[in-house]
């Protein structure tokens, strides 16, 4: 089954799943909004700045056009940041009411939508109207790019309503070192994929602040029973959350050095001001933004979630990021499930 695939967003994961695609045979358009990046992929094969040292396959073609990199795509798989979703949307349906190509879209991108609170499926439902695509499908899991540049083992799930277009989308991505499962649980999917990036911050932060494996034991299980409390009263399947795209994601992205979110932290923790961390990061922390739209989104739905508002005041209201932990710790005893 070989289909055209257009893939939005050209840093490391984007570029890598491209790379992934074009290696399992199918026909793909890698799409940047910076012309520097295109011409670096298409004439040395590489991208220094998102993924160093890697050399992409030479018949990978890259394109600054965004018209020219859709026209006639059987699939749009979104990979820019979470910020960037609605804007690059937009500009996607111009072409698409032009073409009447009527895609499946996907996205790989992991984030709330800042003041909506809106997951990214919703954002791209809103902009892309159904009449100019087919389904959306949501591809989300414990993984680095990093990892998958050198073949190494990675599993994720594609979510998706329709189940049909999640087996299209497991089918395009599955191959030995890469293995799909299928989801219906959108909500979730999308959630888990969001909310770990905020916990995957205070682990970095504990290490950062040099408190063992006991505390970072304890912040991923007391962080995931508030991702499932919010996921839940969102409309979740509380199973997603012992899935991939929930403790799978979380326990790599907050044990892994490659993890961006889990660097913030860490540095952080060590005492850098948050500032420097983003400037010299060069790539996105999609945790920071996402602290911000699930701490507004559970004062909404009156969720208890101590570990991200902690979090939030560290980021948001200059607290103390030591003075955060023994507050959290002196917290009244409460029953562990409730
Ligand atoms: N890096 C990874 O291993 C993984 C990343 N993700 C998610 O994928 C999404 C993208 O992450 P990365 O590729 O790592 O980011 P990155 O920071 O490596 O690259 C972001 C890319 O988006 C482009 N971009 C930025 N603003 C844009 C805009 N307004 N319009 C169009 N393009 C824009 C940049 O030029 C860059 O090419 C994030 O939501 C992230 O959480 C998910 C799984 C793994
Ligand atoms: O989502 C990821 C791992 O599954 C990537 O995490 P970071 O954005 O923290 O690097």
């Amino acid at each position: 089954m070989i289909k055209k695939v257009a893939v939005l967003g050209a840093g490391s994961w984007g570029s890598i799943l491209a790379n992934l695609l074009d290696e399992n045979g199918q026909s793909v358009r890698l799409w940047s909004y910076s012309p520097a990046q295109v011409t670096e992929l298409n004439e040395q094969h590489t991208n220094q700045r998102y993924v160093p040292d890697f050399h992409y396959s030479e018949t990978l073609t890259a394109y600054s056009d965004l018209s020219q990199a859709i026209t006639g795509a059987d699939v749009i798989l979104f990979v820019v940041p979470t910020k960037a979703i609605r804007e690059v949307a937009q500009q996607v349906t111009a072409v698409l009411a032009k073409t009447h190509d009527q895609p499946i879209i996907v996205h790989a991108s992991k984030g709330l939508e800042q003041d909506t609170h809106k997951r990214l499926s919703q954002v791209l439902a809103e902009e892309i109207p159904a009449e100019l695509r087919q389904a959306i499908v949501v591809l989300s899991g414990p993984s680095h790019a990093e990892e998958v540049a050198r073949r190494d083992i990675t599993l994720i799930t594609a979510a998706s309503a329709d189940e049909t277009a999640a087996e299209l989308v497991q089918q395009l991505f599955m191959n030995d070192y890469f293995r799909i499962y299928t989801n219906t649980d959108v909500v979730g999917v999308e959630l888990g994929a969001a909310l770990k990036n905020i916990i995957a911050l205070g682990a970095g932060a504990l290490h950062g602040l040099g408190y063992g494996d006991d505390a970072k034991a304890a912040l991923m299980t007391r962080g995931l029973a508030e991702i499932s409390r919010l996921g839940v009263a969102l409309g979740a399947n509380p199973l997603t959350f012992i899935g991939l795209s929930g403790v799978g994601d979380l326990i790599v992205t907050a044990t892994s050095v490659h993890s961006r979110n889990w660097r913030a932290g860490n540095e952080l923790g060590a005492g850098q001001d948050l500032k420097t961390v983003i400037d010299t990061m060069g790539m996105v922390i999609e945790g920071i933004p996402s602290t911000k739209a699930a701490y507004e989104l559970a004062q909404q739905q009156n969720i208890e979630m101590p570990i991200t508002e902690a979090i939030y005041d560290v980021l948001y209201k200059s607290a103390d990021i030591k003075e955060v932990i023994p507050q959290l710790m002196r917290r009244e005893g409460k029953p562990e499930i409730q």
